[in-house]
């Protein structure tokens, strides 16, 4: 299994530290000739959507990219990740737009921007969750599952073979998020 983390800007290096921590090969995504490298699944980080999604597409990534999620490419998306995924932005644009789903960013206001919580998250138990000027999810379309909410928010959702969390997952020790994505990831693998 090999990971690539898209590196442009942001929260790529603590997901490196994460997959070393799962000792699953990775490396970065920061320009066209990377994606030539072969890779089974991709991370997109927290950061700066709006800065992250004009990046992808100067750099020409954001067609090549777009085409391998719906092509089937297991991907997760922390944060600003998410945001890229999402299908709609309320109050803007929205970039990849793989992902049936409406966010709202920044969503909590300005005192409460970041903050901890401890929530279930699909069957895995109580997972803690660092929220860093977080979005969450106000829409779902009928094949996204739901996997977790904070305050009636949802804060994390699957749909086929893409992972979205508000929260970000590398900023904890906890590992079962990542490990319930690299086994997705397998299991996207086994299939092909
Ligand atoms: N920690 C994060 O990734 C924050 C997301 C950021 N507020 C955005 O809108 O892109």
């Amino acid at each position: 299994m090999v990971v690539a983390v898209l590196a442009l800007q942001g929260a790529f290096a603590e997901h490196g530290q994460m997959l070393d921590r799962q000792k699953t090969e990775h490396f970065e995504i920061r320009q066209k000739k990377d994606l030539k490298r072969p890779f089974d699944a991709l991370i997109l980080p927290g950061g700066e959507s709006t800065v992250m999604g004009k990046l992808l597409r100067d750099l020409e990534l954001f067609e090549p990219i777009r085409e391998k999620i719906n092509a089937g490419m297991p991907v997760l998306g922390t944060c600003a990740g998410l945001i890229l995924l999402a299908n709609e932005v309320e109050e803007g644009n929205s970039h990849l737009g793989t992902m049936d789903i409406c966010v709202r960013r920044n969503a909590y206001g300005r005192q409460l921007g970041s903050f901890c919580a401890e929530e279930e998250f699909g069957t895995l138990g109580k997972i803690p969750m660092v929220f860093i000027r977080a979005p969450y999810i106000v829409k779902t379309g009928s094949h996204v599952e739901i996997l977790a909410k904070t305050g009636g928010r949802i804060v994390a959702a699957r749909q086929g073979n893409q992972l979205v969390t508000a929260f970000h997952p590398e900023l904890t020790e906890d590992d079962r998020v990542i490990r319930y994505f690299l086994q997705m990831a397998a299991g996207a693998a086994e299939r092909r």
